[in-house]
């Protein structure tokens, strides 16, 4: 047996729900530039839990739906006060959506119906919990979320408590249906290991969280602001970048396991952060980010992935840098059920196995004996 390193390569699960295939990615087939173009984040999602795209009374069910359950249990909003005000927005989004389950009388009802409502909520509910817990840290009451508006609106609303531009909920809703699902990426996989245990969705969700949080995968775009604020100027991108690739440090937002000639997210978000600084009269972040991507294109032959310009438009969005990953999340949230979803239609235990590299023939030593 010889394991492969980081399952490179490996075909770990058939899925109908997203395909990325000869570097073009689909949502159900649909070319995902299509969708960036001309579906809604809720559209994106009905699509993939349901693997077809609503008509207008089953888009308008939808959103009801997820302003019926967009509100949080009080109980769970309590414990985000009790969160030192410090903690990493993940860890707490990880937290908080671990004890969602412990205030859903159907936490661990295992039929479809009720796992396909559970996927509404969880949905409809990490916005609130993103929002909230931005708001208590700040020592601000959490905003009640609105009815009959889509997830990008609501989430912008209960952030702020203002009424978002409509430029901003345009923005946030394309930056949603990006990053709603992508095939077997590893907080997918996490998500799909825990439930085939037949354990429940909100541990499956809560292990995408925690997978998500990692600077290899979701963690990235934030880390990526993190560069953009140390490199504070155009003049300083050359210097910064080319010491790191000196070093061989790795360029945040740069490279991708699965696509080799770039990631056909990362344009759609490129002209965003375009037309945000157009909009805002500074283009400094947007053209920092030209100029490091060319560099790293330049010189590395990497080409940016969906995390790198999503930090500069989530930055004029006047988000905090620490609630992009959480943002990403929110989006995610969709994919996550909808694999677990199809995870319970055909499950089987996934358990692969390792390969033993240690030491063989080796025998017990008394306590007393030992070096
Ligand atoms: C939503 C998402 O999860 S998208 C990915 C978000 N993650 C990031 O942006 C973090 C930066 N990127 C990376 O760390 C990697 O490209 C990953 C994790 C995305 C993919 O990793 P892998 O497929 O395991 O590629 P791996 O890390 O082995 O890289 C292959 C080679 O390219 C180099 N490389 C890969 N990414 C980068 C990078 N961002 N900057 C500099 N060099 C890089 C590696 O150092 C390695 O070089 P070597 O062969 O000389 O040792
Ligand atoms: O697929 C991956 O490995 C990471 C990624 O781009 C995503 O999850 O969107």
């Amino acid at each position: 047996m010889t394991a492969t390193k980081g399952l490179e390569g490996i075909v770990a699960a058939s899925s109908s729900i997203s395909s990325i295939i000869d570097g073009v990615l689909t949502y159900r087939g649909i070319n995902i530039d299509e969708l960036a173009e001309r579906a809604s984040f809720e559209e994106v999602a009905y699509l993939l839990w349901h693997g077809k795209l609503p008509n207008r009374a089953e888009l308008d069910a939808l959103i009801a739906q997820l302003g019926d359950y967009a509100k949080v249990p009080a109980e769970v909003i309590e414990g985000l006060r009790l969160y030192p005000k410090n903690s990493n927005a993940m860890a707490a989004l990880r937290t908080a959506v671990s004890s969602l389950a412990l205030y859903d009388a159907e936490a661990n009802d295992m039929s479809r119906e009720a796992n396909i409502r559970k996927a509404v909520k969880l949905q409809a509910q990490l916005p609130a919990l993103v929002a909230a817990y931005a708001r208590i840290r700040e020592g601000k009451e959490p905003v009640t979320p609105k009815k009959g508006v889509g997830i990008a609106h609501n989430f912008l609303y209960m952030l702020t408590g203002e009424e978002p531009a409509n430029v901003a909920v345009e923005a946030m809703d394309k930056a949603l249906v990006l990053h709603a699902d992508h095939e077997l990426n590893a907080s997918t996989f996490a998500a799909r290991v825990t439930v085939a245990t037949l354990s429940d969705i909100y541990s499956g969700v809560t292990s995408a969280i925690g997978a998500l949080k990692g600077p290899l995968h979701g963690g990235a775009n934030e880390a990526v602001m993190v560069m953009l604020d140390e490199i504070g100027s155009i003049a300083n991108v050359e210097p910064y970048i080319q010491n790191k690739l000196n070093n061989k440090e790795k360029i945040m937002g740069f490279g991708h396991r699965v696509y080799r000639n770039g990631d056909p997210r990362a344009k759609h978000l490129m002209e965003m952060s375009r037309q945000l600084g157009k909009l805002k009269g500074d283009m400094k972040l947007y053209e920092m980010s030209v100029k490091i991507e060319d560099l790293v294109t330049g010189q590395k032959g990497l080409k940016p992935n969906v995390d790198f310009y999503s930090a500069s438009c989530y930055t004029m969005l006047g988000i905090p840098r620490d609630l992009f990953t959480p943002i990403f999340a929110i989006s995610r949230v969709s994919g996550w059920t909808a694999h677990i979803l199809e995870q319970f239609e055909d499950n089987r235990l996934i358990r692969p196995r390792a390969e033993y590299v240690g030491p063989a023939d080796q025998h017990y030593v008394p306590i007393a004996e030992r070096g």
